[in-house]
């Protein structure tokens, strides 16, 4: 039976990254008798709204409902913007209107040379996976009026029971499937939803005897995940704090290029990398297409293909295992095209 993609490649290094994933996925069909694709492209994000009017029309949301999963390059430009001043989000409108409650954010060293921490590689590994809660949170308020030309502007941070409890609930199963070990990232010493969102935890928490937890308010994890990133195995957080310090993990395991993600729900799945458009480097054949290559492993893994699954991400393993092949983003020479080549090669 063949899977069914819905493929957003979106704007700047978006459809770089996205092709250059789809080949390593042709590549794998060609090898598996058991697997076959079919991608249904959507043109979602900045390009597309200035172009029809709307970052995601309704078509491309029906064509991601429809799909056994979507795989997403990145959306938004800094210069599109919406009249009130906020940029385009389609992949949040998406994450919301398809309940995708968990962002997964694997966060693994695979060279010693890559990251700027000194110390870590297989001795010592960095290897945990943050999940940020994606459907409320600060993220919450972000359909408020930006700038409404008064003295004042709020933004509140909401959590909900059912909002938590999933949330926690996920990071634990994972862990109990890991190192056993669950973080809460919070603030509450000072928020009054974080102290919420921290019973909540400790609640669930209970139905997992077997998985130990502990609690780092979010600006000690800001110097822990520096200091001593080995420490951590599942980290779960609110969205905000998520968005943040995901950006901030893949700094120290060789950039936004190495950090994959997924966005799941109960019965949907979006898969991307967790970097941006990055308008600079667009279309010039440099992007580091290894987050998408790896967000496409997590896609099948989620799909109940386990194995193919690992045949990238050894495939991936594989090519970092030699420091010359890196794009430039990581101090390499190779460009989009050969890094995405030299995966194949190994697969
Ligand atoms: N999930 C998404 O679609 C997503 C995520 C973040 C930002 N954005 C949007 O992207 C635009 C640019 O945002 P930004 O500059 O803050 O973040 P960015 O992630 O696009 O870029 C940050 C830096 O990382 C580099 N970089 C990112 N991905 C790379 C890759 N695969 N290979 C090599 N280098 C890479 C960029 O060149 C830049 O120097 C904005 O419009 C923003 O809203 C979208
Ligand atoms: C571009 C932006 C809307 C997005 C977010 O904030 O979720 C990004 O930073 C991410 O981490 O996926």
């Amino acid at each position: 039976m063949s899977l069914r993609i819905a493929l957003l490649p979106g704007d700047g290094i978006g459809p770089d990254v996205t092709y250059a994933t789809v080949e390593v996925l042709k590549a794998l069909e060609s090898k598996t008798p058991e697997l076959s694709f079919e991608f249904h492209e959507q043109a979602v994000g900045a390009a597309e709204y200035l172009r029809s009017g709307s970052p995601l029309p309704e078509e491309a949301f029906e064509a991601c409902r429809a799909a056994d999963a979507v795989l997403l390059g990145a959306m938004g430009l800094p210069d599109v913007r919406w009249p009130d001043g906020k940029e385009m989000t389609p992949q949040i409108d998406l994450r919301e209107r398809l309940d995708l409650y968990a962002g997964l954010r694997p966060i693994k060293l695979y060279h010693p040379d890559d990251s700027p921490l000194k110390g870590y590689g297989s001795e010592r590994p960095i290897d945990f996976v943050l999940v940020r809660e994606s459907t409320e949170g600060l993220f919450s308020a972000r359909l408020n009026q930006a700038d409404s030309g008064g003295d004042e502007s709020r933004d509140v941070m909401r959590i909900t029971r059912r909002g938590a409890e999933r949330v926690c609930r996920k990071a634990f199963e994972l862990a109990r499937k890991r190192r056993k070990k669950c973080t809460l990232v919070d603030k509450a010493n000072v928020l009054p939803s974080m102290v919420f969102f921290r019973r909540i935890f400790d609640e669930v928490g209970e139905e997992f005897p077997d998985v130990t937890r502990e609690h780092v308010y979010v600006d000690a994890m800001a110097l822990f995940m520096v200091r001593k990133p080995d420490a951590y195995d599942v980290i779960v957080t609110e969205n905000m704090f998520g968005d943040i310090l995901s950006d901030l993990a893949a700094g120290i395991v060789g950039g936004m290029g190495m950090a994959p993600s997924g966005d799941v729900g109960n019965d949907c799945g979006i898969f991307q990398p967790s970097h941006g458009t990055a308008p600079d480097i667009a279309g010039k054949d440099i992007a580091n297409p290894v987050a998408t290559i790896l967000s496409a492993a997590m896609m099948l893994d989620w799909l109940g293909h386990a194995d193919p699954a690992d045949r990238i991400e050894s495939a991936v393993s594989r090519v970092l295992a030699d420091p010359s092949k890196r794009t430039p983003d990581m101090n390499g020479k190779l460009g989009t095209a050969e890094m995405t080549a030299a995966v194949i090669a190994e697969l």
